[in-house]
């Protein structure tokens, strides 16, 4: 879907990004990750032609952009950055409704899709939809800003910080929500973050970038399981433990899972309290055994199996690695 070989941007003497080369499959996200000034945002916006690379090439889709008029190419990419650039004298409908209006949507399919947008981005029409920017929080401008990006279907989402500016609880709530998109699933994403454990949670690959230079491109599991150098092996390591838990996957888990052994007549059934949970992934782990099996808690001898354990793990990854 979206393919750099060797993208590179001088300012002056001054390298800012050298050499940047990868290749998404439609529905992949792409994690940018770095130091302060490592070149994330100047690489993206080599993507929609916002800079213009000094060496090196995009390609979308096989055609290179350099070749593509820009508009054209824009209609493409919807693009969602930190301080939300919305109009602050459109309405919230106004604002997602931009690009297809410059499409030439008609009035009745705008409007659906607006509607459809805001409720999938947990905002209720009714309410909101004829408020203004300044009339809104600053988790709902971004959630606005979200809306606006995706409102004409464009196949490839950039985003630049796009939870930034919002506390970490709304932060949080939002990329859920985001992660949650049914529509997200077939797009081709690059975001950039400073933010390590939201690069290893929404990224199918992790970018890490040092002084202009590629230091790792990989899955996130790869960064913690084989870090390719020291750089990348340090920028892993104060939060290794969250980093595994934000990577983990269902399927690693289901791996590490032998048959439930059967439960004994007189087993309570567990309730899977976070703590106990937290604890029983900890050790297996830590120990290499398989986290099945009986524990005594508050007191009594409690089994827990294979389903509840699963089910347990989706309801909790989030919060555990918090
Ligand atoms: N227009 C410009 N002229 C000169 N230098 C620039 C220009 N734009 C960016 N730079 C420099 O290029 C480097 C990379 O900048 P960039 O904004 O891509 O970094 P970043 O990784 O996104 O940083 P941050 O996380 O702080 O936003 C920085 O050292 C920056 O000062």
């Amino acid at each position: 879907m979206i393919k750099t070989q060797g993208l590179t941007r001088r300012f002056g003497d001054f390298t800012a990004v050298r050499e940047v080369s990868f290749e998404l499959q439609e529905g992949q996200t792409l994690a940018l990750i770095g130091p302060s000034g490592c070149g994330k945002t100047t690489t993206l916006k080599m993507l929609n032609r916002l800079i213009t690379p000094s060496a090196g090439n995009v390609w979308v889709n096989g055609q290179d952009i350099s070749q593509q008029p820009v508009v054209q190419l824009r209609r493409q990419m919807g693009y969602v950055i930190q301080d939300m650039g919305l109009f602050p004298h459109y309405t919230v409908a106004e604002n997602i409704a931009v690009v297809p209006r410059l499409l030439g949507w008609e009035v009745s399919k705008i409007k659906a899709r607006t509607g459809a947008l805001l409720e999938q981005l947990g905002l209720d029409t009714g309410a909101f939809a004829q408020k203004y920017p300044n009339e809104l929080s600053g988790g709902q401008q971004q959630r606005v800003g979200i809306a606006r990006a995706l409102a004409a279907n464009p196949p490839i989402v950039l985003m630049d910080e796009p939870f930034g500016a919002l506390d970490p609880l709304t932060r949080q709530q939002i990329r859920r929500d985001f992660m949650e998109l049914e529509e997200l699933r077939s797009k081709t994403t690059i975001m950039v973050t400073h933010d390590i454990e939201e690069a290893f949670e929404m990224g199918s690959l992790v970018c890490l970038l040092n002084r202009g230079e590629v230091q790792q491109l990989a899955p996130p599991e790869t960064l913690l399981q084989s870090p390719a150098n020291e750089f990348v092996a340090d920028f892993v390591a104060e939060k290794a433990a969250q980093l595994e838990l934000r990577s983990a996957k269902l399927r690693d888990i289901f791996s590490e899972l032998p048959e439930a052994p059967p439960l004994p007549g007189n087993a309570l059934p567990l309730s899977p309290t976070l703590p106990l949970l937290r604890a029983i992934y900890r050790l297996a782990k830590a120990r290499g055994k398989h986290p099945l099996g009986s524990t005594t808690y508050q007191g009594q001898q409690r089994y827990f199996t294979l389903p509840l354990l699963i089910e347990a793990f989706k309801n909790n990854l989030q919060s555990w690695a918090n």
